[in-house]
């Protein structure tokens, strides 16, 4: 028997952080930088404003009140992206959209409240005036503005050279947001682990079909497809293989070009009818091992596929022990290849609430409920591997080391939080 920190340095031991590819900015969500990214350019790229406004000399404006404005010519009207611009003079302004480019001469922006906006009633505007190319000939101005004001300087948030963001950043909604702003439209990064899980059993039938005398609908498929998703992988599901030879080696060989990991669930154990254990061992050069842990005890781990050599986890069947085995060994596999620094769940010190039993010489995961506003866990449900309704209310993993048997409510616990 292994225990389950060796077995879990063994299957760590055979993975690594997959090679940097060069991915579309949306593909890359969620993935980690693999380069170092520097600004090729300024941000914003040119003085702008960042008002709907008057860009104008601040000169003209020294002694501008309500009750005597300062009376300025306007000379043009600047839209966004506007690229031929008027120069602004003494006693001049011109028209200028939020995030229209500052014209040469001008050395502020009054915000249009601040003006009449070319009515010529000297009544402060509340917006701009509807038409677009014919602004009013006369502005008045009602207040002083000051050097610079409502300027958005070239370079003020980004500037050309800068590095933005460092290899190892995780690329969330405003990163991806950066790299647009800088101009790029891919970027080096690790990638998802693409997963292939496979759920083998006779027994079983896929959710909306009728089950039948014996059988059971697949739900291992759909915990540990959703899991790895959770993990940062991409998942392929593929439900339900049947007991049976050439059928499991035609579907591993099908699967094995889409997959940089496979995980399987069923036909670990010493069963009669567990012809996957031997595909696996013979076909796959899969070990199969029992470990000290309860549940999750038998365990096969290996490469398949010659040279490239997929690595293959083969979870047990019962559902508990599936998941449970996932979230040991598969997810800090996953991490590994996406090159996250925190591979495991974090652990935390808890008081049980409940009187715990454990076998002798296993390492005990029990499902539990934690409160981190007292540091209490519960027990949800028993300790068999096959309830999946109580697996659903848990968010945590009470330990019982493999030294002990008992331990009396309010007793000390490892537990390791499943939360994402
Ligand atoms: N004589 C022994 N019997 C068993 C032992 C043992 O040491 N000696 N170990 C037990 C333990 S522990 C486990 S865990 C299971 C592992 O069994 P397998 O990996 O071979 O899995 P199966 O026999 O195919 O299925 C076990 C159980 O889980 C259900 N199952 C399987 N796949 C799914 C699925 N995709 N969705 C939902 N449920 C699934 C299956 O119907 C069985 O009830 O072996 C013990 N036996
Ligand atoms: O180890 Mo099995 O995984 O106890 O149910």
């Amino acid at each position: 028997m292994w225990s389950v920190d060796e077995h879990l340095a063994d299957v760590l031991f055979a993975a690594a952080p997959l090679p940097p590819i060069e991915l579309r900015l949306l593909e890359a969500q969620g993935c980690r930088l693999a380069e170092d990214v520097r600004a090729g350019a300024d941000l914003p790229p040119f003085d702008n404003s960042s008002m709907d406004g008057y860009a104008l000399r601040t000169a003209d404006t020294v002694r501008a009140t309500e009750q005597y404005p300062s009376v300025l010519a306007v000379v043009g009207d600047i839209a966004a992206g506007a690229d031929e611009l008027p120069k602004v003079g003494p006693g001049q302004a011109a028209r200028i959209m939020t995030g229209a480019p500052v014209p040469p001469g001008a050395e502020a922006v009054a915000p249009v409240e601040w003006t009449d906006g070319g009515t010529g009633t000297g009544q402060a505007a509340d917006a701009m005036g509807g038409d677009q190319d014919a602004p009013g000939d006369e502005l008045r101005v009602l207040r002083p503005v000051a050097e610079g004001a409502f300027i958005r300087r070239r370079g003020s948030d980004v500037t050309a050279g800068d590095t933005v963001l460092e290899a190892g950043a995780v690329l969330g909604p405003t990163q991806l947001g950066l790299l647009a702003a800088i101009g790029r439209a891919t970027v080096r990064v690790r990638p998802r682990p693409r997963v292939v899980v496979l759920s083998t059993g006779s027994e079983l039938v896929q959710p909306g079909e009728e089950t039948g005398p014996g059988r059971i609908h697949d739900s291992n498929s759909f915990t540990l497809t959703a899991a790895a998703i959770a993990a940062g992988a991409v998942a392929y599901r593929v439900g339900g293989v049947p007991d049976d030879a050439a059928t499991l080696r035609a579907v591993l060989e099908d699967q094995l070009g889409r997959a940089d990991l496979i995980v399987t669930s069923g036909g670990v154990s010493v069963g009669a009818y567990d012809v996957v254990k031997e595909v696996f061992a013979d076909y796959a050069g899969v070990d199969f091992r029992r470990l000290r842990m309860q549940p999750g005890k038998p365990q096969g781990y290996g490469r398949i596929g010659g040279e490239r050599g997929v690595p293959l986890l083969a979870l047990p069947g019962n559902p508990v022990s599936a998941y449970i085995s996932f979230e040991l060994f598969v997810r800090p596999v996953i991490r590994t290849m996406l090159g996250a620094p925190d591979v495991h769940r974090p652990v935390v010190r808890a008081v049980t609430t409940a009187a715990l039993r454990s076998p002798a010489g296993r390492r005990q995961f029990l499902r539990g409920r934690y409160r981190p506003a007292d540091g209490a866990v519960s027990p949800v449900g028993g300790e068999g591997s096959h309830l999946v309704g109580a697996l659903a209310q848990a968010d945590c993993l009470i330990t019982v080391p493999e030294d002990t048997t008992a331990l009396p409510a309010g007793s000390t616990v490892d537990v390791v939080l499943l939360t994402d």
